[in-house]
Parts: C-alpha cells; structure tokens; sequence
C-alpha cells in the first residue's frame, strides 16, 4: 500500500479536489497541501476538508512534500514546471500532472526539468463540465481510465509508484506514448467538445431571432451539448496544446459533411440509412459503463421510519438550506420495517452539507460503497 506523508495538489478545483478527497479516502497520504489562484475556491477547500493547509503559490510549500500534482489549465502547467524546475524540492519527490494533452507537457519537462525531478505525466478520463471545488468528488475516478505518458528515461520506480497511487483510488492506469495519447483522446474528447460548442452556437444565433429555440431545446439537443458547458479556459488551453490532431480530425469532418450534405440534398434513403445503423452499432458496441462524472452520482441512504409524510420532511429539510436533490428514492418498503430513501445530489457539497443537516435531524446516514 502507497502513503505519502505529504502531497502538494496546485489547482484545488474539480480535478485536483477530487484526487485529494480520493487519496484520504483510500489513506494515500497524510497531509494534503494546496495552492490556487482562486483565494475563495481555496478556502472551501480548506472549510470543507478537502485540503489541510493553504497556500497562494508553490514557492511557500514545495520544499517538504513527497508529491506534487499540478490539476491546472495546460498552459498554467507548463508555466508551474518552469517555477518547478527552479526551486529546491524534496530529493526523491515525484511529480505529475492531470492536463488533457500531453505531448506539450511531455517537451518541456523532458527538456527543461532538472534530471533529478521525476515527472510522470498523467490524465484522468474522467471529468465533467462542471468546474471547480464543490463540484469535486472522491470516487471520481473509480473505474475510469487513467493515462500515465512517461517519459522513457524516467526512473522506472518512480513510474510504478504513480501507477500504484492512483490504481489505489480505484482507477484503471494505462501507460502510453504522448504524441499516441494526444492523438486518440482528440477524435473521443477535444473534437466532441467542438462540435457540441458549434451545435449551441448555430443554436444560439437562431435563437436570437426566435426564442422559441431555446424553449424546445430539449432531451437530444441538451445530451449531446453537455459537454458545451465546460470551462472556456481549460478547452482553450486543450485545443491550442493539441492544435495538429484536432486540425486532421475537422478537415476530416468537413468531407463527412460534404458526403452527408449529398446524401440528403440526392434523398438517398440507401445512405442515409446505413450511416445511422453503422453508427447506431458502433455506439451501442461501447462499454456500457464507461465512468466519467456525468454518469456519477453523490449519494447516500437513510434509515426511515415507514410512516406516511416522511419523504416530504426529509425535502423540506433540506429545500430549506436550498439543498437540491437530484433524486430520491425508496429502497425497503415493507410493513413493519424501516424504509430506507437513497439520495442523489448532483455535487459534493450538496452531499456533505445535506448528511450533516440530516445527521443533526437523527436520521441515520449511510455513505454507499
Ligand atoms: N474537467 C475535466 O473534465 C477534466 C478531466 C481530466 C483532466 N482535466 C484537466 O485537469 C486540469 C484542471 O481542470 P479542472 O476541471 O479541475 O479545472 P478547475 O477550473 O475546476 O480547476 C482548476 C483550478 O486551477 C486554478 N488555477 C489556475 N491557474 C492557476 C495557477 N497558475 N496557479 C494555481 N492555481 C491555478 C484555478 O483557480 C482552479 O481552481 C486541466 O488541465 C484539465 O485539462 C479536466
Ligand atoms: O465528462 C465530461 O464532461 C468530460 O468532459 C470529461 C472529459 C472527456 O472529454 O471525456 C473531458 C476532458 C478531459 O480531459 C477528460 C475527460
């Protein structure tokens, strides 16, 4: 089993907060130090538990931490290895990073930082559109795949103790070349992330005119925009560090939208048809559970008593602290036996501070595994 005496996390917003409440739960470390930017995302994090100590820049922190994970916008990555490379660190600290492209990172750690300093480039598969500490979460990362891109020359003990730090947060580690990793994680995530963003904006300039665009934006359109919502920074950041992949893949969908374009101007059912079934095949061919925090959900149970109104006490309770659930329901509803309510919320914070009102209201809460 890996622990750490001390990990420093720089950039305490969704990704870097939910390693940390990963590594706590599963006794990674024992003290867990933050730097950000962001002075108030930083003190929730320290309100919340999530970190023990904070900090406004690495330089105050780094010379007695064992790892350092840098979970900040691509471009502020590279920029805190450049600080990194210049400050006295622990002998035999390891760091790493969580940033969506790799190949940038890669460069410049192997060209610029001191020979000494392991760097294990990595990136969690899993994420959402929502950013920040409250939307973190601790299982984040269990039975997601998570990427690890080390360099060739890098010490292979310090490769293997990454592997087994995030493999004991439950994710699954997969080693792979930069250049390989920018390549594949651009077709199945940064050109995605385009299309939804061009889907709004067509959507959004019709819209302009005629509101009832957005009124029927329903089911389909919201699915499949999502991802829209994400941060403009990090995707800025994602698409100007993987600018030659995600370039061959767009000029590539031109020529799908110019076959697309015949097809239906030639009303060509043959085509047509056989494109949706290829592609309703190959979707459906997909592992059902491919974990990533749009499919997660925080959540625990309570013991109630069966008796009529109770579903609504718990609500008021916490519609009061304007707590939104995101679901609710019932798990053992027999006569004679105490219910049990499984709750759903849709961030961490909701979770924590809804099981605390909860605990101070004598219901018995139970976190599920
Ligand atoms: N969101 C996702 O789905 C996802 C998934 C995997 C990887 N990533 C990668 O993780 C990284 C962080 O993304 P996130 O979703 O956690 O974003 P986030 O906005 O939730 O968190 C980033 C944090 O970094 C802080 N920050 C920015 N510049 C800083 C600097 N120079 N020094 C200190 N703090 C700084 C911000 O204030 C913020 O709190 C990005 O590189 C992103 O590409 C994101
Ligand atoms: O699920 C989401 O919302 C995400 O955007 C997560 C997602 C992805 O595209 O799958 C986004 C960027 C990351 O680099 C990794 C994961």
């Amino acid at each position: 089993m890996i622990q750490y005496n001390k990990i420093l996390i720089v950039g305490c917003g969704l990704i870097g907060g939910s390693l940390a409440l990963a590594f706590r739960s599963h006794g990674v470390v024992k003290e867990i130090v933050g730097v950000d930017l962001d002075t108030e995302g930083l003190n929730k994090a320290l309100s919340l538990g999530v970190i023990d100590a904070a900090y406004s820049r690495v330089e105050e922190t780094v010379s007695d931490v064992d790892l350092i994970i840098l979970a900040v916008p691509v471009q502020q990555t590279i920029r805190q290895l450049e600080i990194l490379s210049k400050l006295p660190i622990k002998k035999g600290c390891i760091i790493t990073d969580v940033s969506s492209t790799k190949s940038d990172i890669c460069k410049y750690a192997r060209t610029h930082m001191p020979k000494d300093i392991s760097f294990v480039g990595g990136h969690p598969m899993a994420g959402s559109e929502k950013s920040g500490i409250t939307a973190a979460s601790p299982r984040l990362f269990e039975n997601a795949a998570y990427i690890l891109t080390p360099d060739p020359d890098c010490d292979p003990a310090a490769v293997d103790k990454v592997r087994k730090t995030f493999e004991q947060i439950r994710a699954h580690v997969l080693v792979m070349d930069p250049v390989q990793h920018d390549q594949i994680v651009a077709a199945v995530s940064h050109v995605p992330h385009v299309v939804a963003a061009l889907l709004v904006d067509q959507v959004a300039d019709l819209g302009q005119a005629n509101p009832l665009y957005s009124r029927l934006a329903a089911g389909g359109f919201r699915d499949v925009t999502r991802i829209a919502s994400g941060s403009p920074v990090m995707w800025r950041d994602i698409i100007l560090t993987n600018r030659e992949p995600v370039l061959y893949l767009l000029k590539d969908w031109i020529k799908r939208i110019e076959d697309i374009v015949n097809w239906i101007n030639e009303a060509d059912p043959k085509e047509i048809e056989s494109f949706f079934a290829r592609t309703r095949d190959w979707r459906d061919a997909l592992p059902a559970k491919a974990k990533g925090a749009a499919t997660h959900y925080y959540e625990f149970t309570i013991d109630v008593e069966d008796k009529p109104g109770i579903i609504g006490n718990v609500a008021t309770i916490l519609g009061q602290h304007e707590i939104n659930l995101r679901n609710i329901g019932i798990l053992e509803n027999r006569e004679e036996v105490n219910g049990q309510l499984l709750l759903s919320f849709s961030s961490f914070r909701d979770q924590e501070e809804a099981m605390r009102l909860l605990l101070g209201h004598g219901y018995k809460v139970y976190v599920r595994e």
